[in-house]
């Protein structure tokens, strides 16, 4: 196949967090989990991966840009993805540019692919899942792939586990699957869409945007090959959960969605310390994050909030609803004020409406906040100012979608070569 033409596609897609934890795998090379897992899929606007891919006939090999640097395909992920996504590729024609593609040519032409994630990379934010997630539904739009959402999340868990996830939107389970040999039926299903909870509000407390030491990809195997516990936790505890937490997101039952979410992070991070040699992944921060959440429920009767944390130190927040967020908020940056210096417009990003309701407008409000009532005998309370990094205020949102404004691409239409 010849000819200088370049056909590109860009797409964007969302990061999640899963409520009901993935660590670990039966199959290390499909990507196949030990127990099932839920998550809620974040608003793009907050946190996503963009995606531009492009196909020519003058690209000499498959290339990589991820946030404005080349990276490696060399890996496994990257080449089992690639493989599978190229083999499910469609005819393609567009008479006015003069390209045709045929179904097997797609094994034959190379890819460029440019991506950028709008949050930072590698520190237990989920960055994999909203890549991966993109890169492969970007593909499939440029292939012609046929596929629904949940096919292609089975060539999305190719390349990172949690990714599957994200290409559905709202609330998403992934289930197990009996394929052990090709996996084609460990796929992820939507549980609910976005609109679905409308009331839940979701902060992130970013701790730190240093890359963790040892990846998920790393960490898992060891808890697999090591921690007794996180067998028994696979076979006695998740399944369990897995109803119980598909029963709490269908009737919006918080109490339980929170009772839930906090004890299986908590279950999670006790695997990893199960590990050997052991797992750190929160720090002393995200331990009085979970304080300041058990305290605010313990005081108010009923619980207004849950964390979650992922194999990272950063937090993930959930309140009952807007009023529950700003009691949160006010808790958060009482105990974590921000450094001296920094305007609370960019200490809180995403959703800034929640700060209204807190009665928070400038700096200021964050020095005069009061101690917490359920603290109030511990006067003189810590605070702990410029332990986080900022906080991210958004909510449920929908799966991968395209993006038809080219000045958004991130390759250039005519070289193919990052702008
Ligand atoms: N936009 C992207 N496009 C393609 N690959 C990406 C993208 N973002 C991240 N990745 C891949 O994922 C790797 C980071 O994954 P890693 O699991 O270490 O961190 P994370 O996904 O941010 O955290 P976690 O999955 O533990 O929540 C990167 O090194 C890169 O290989
Ligand atoms: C802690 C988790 O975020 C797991 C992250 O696992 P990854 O999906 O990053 O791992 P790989 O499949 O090896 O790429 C919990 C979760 O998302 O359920």
């Amino acid at each position: 196949m010849e000819g200088e033409w370049v056909l590109m596609v860009t797409a964007k897609a969302p990061s999640n967090i899963s409520v009901i934890k993935y660590w670990g795998k039966r199959n290390e090379a499909l990507i196949l989990a030990v127990n099932e897992s839920i998550s809620i899929t974040l608003d793009l606007d907050h946190l996503c991966a963009t995606t531009t891919v492009a196909v020519s006939p003058k690209f000499e090999k498959d290339r990589l840009w991820l946030n404005g640097k080349e990276m490696s395909l060399s890996s496994d992920r990257y080449q089992n993805t690639l493989r599978e996504i190229r083999s499910r590729g469609d005819n393609f024609e567009d008479d006015e540019k003069g390209i045709k593609i045929m179904k097997e040519d797609w094994m034959r032409l190379h890819f460029h692919i440019a991506s950028h994630n709008n949050f930072p990379t590698g520190t237990g934010l989920a960055s994999s899942a909203a890549g991966f997630a993109c890169l492969v539904f970007a593909l499939a739009k440029l292939m012609n792939v046929k596929d629904d959402m949940s096919q292609l999340s089975t060539v999305a868990r190719l390349g990172s586990g949690s990714a599957c996830r994200s290409l559905h939107g709202g609330f998403v389970k992934w289930v197990l699957g009996k394929d052990e040999k090709k996996g084609k039926d460990s796929f992820a299903i939507q549980l609910e869409d976005e609109k679905h909870w409308e009331d839940l509000v979701i902060l992130i407390a970013v701790v730190s945007s240093q890359q963790k030491e040892i990846s998920s990809a790393k960490g898992a195997p060891l808890t697999v090959a090591t921690s007794p516990f996180l067998h028994y936790r696979a076979k006695e505890v998740v399944p369990k959960r897995i109803v119980e937490m598909e029963r709490a997101i269908q009737s919006r039952d918080f109490a339980t969605f929170a009772k839930l979410t906090c004890a299986d992070s908590n279950q999670f991070h006790a695997t990893c310390l199960d590990t050997s040699p052991p797992l750190f992944y929160m720090n002393d921060t995200s331990h009085r994050i979970i304080n300041c959440v058990e305290k605010l429920n313990r005081h108010e009767g009923v619980p207004q909030g849950a964390y979650t944390y992922d194999a990272g130190c950063n937090g993930f927040l959930f309140a009952r609803d807007r009023k529950a967020a700003a009691l949160l908020l006010q808790r958060l940056l009482y105990y974590f004020p921000p450094n001296p210096d920094t305007d609370l417009s960019s200490y809180i990003l995403g959703d800034k409406s929640i700060l209204k309701d807190a009665g928070l407008e400038n700096i200021n409000d964050v020095e005069k906040l009061p101690a917490p009532p359920e603290i109030q005998d511990e006067v003189p309370a810590q605070r702990f100012r410029g332990n986080i990094s900022y906080f991210i205020c958004t909510r449920p949102g929908p799966g991968p979608v395209m993006v038809s404004d080219q000045g958004q691409a991130l390759l250039d239409p005519v070289t193919g070569f990052p702008k």
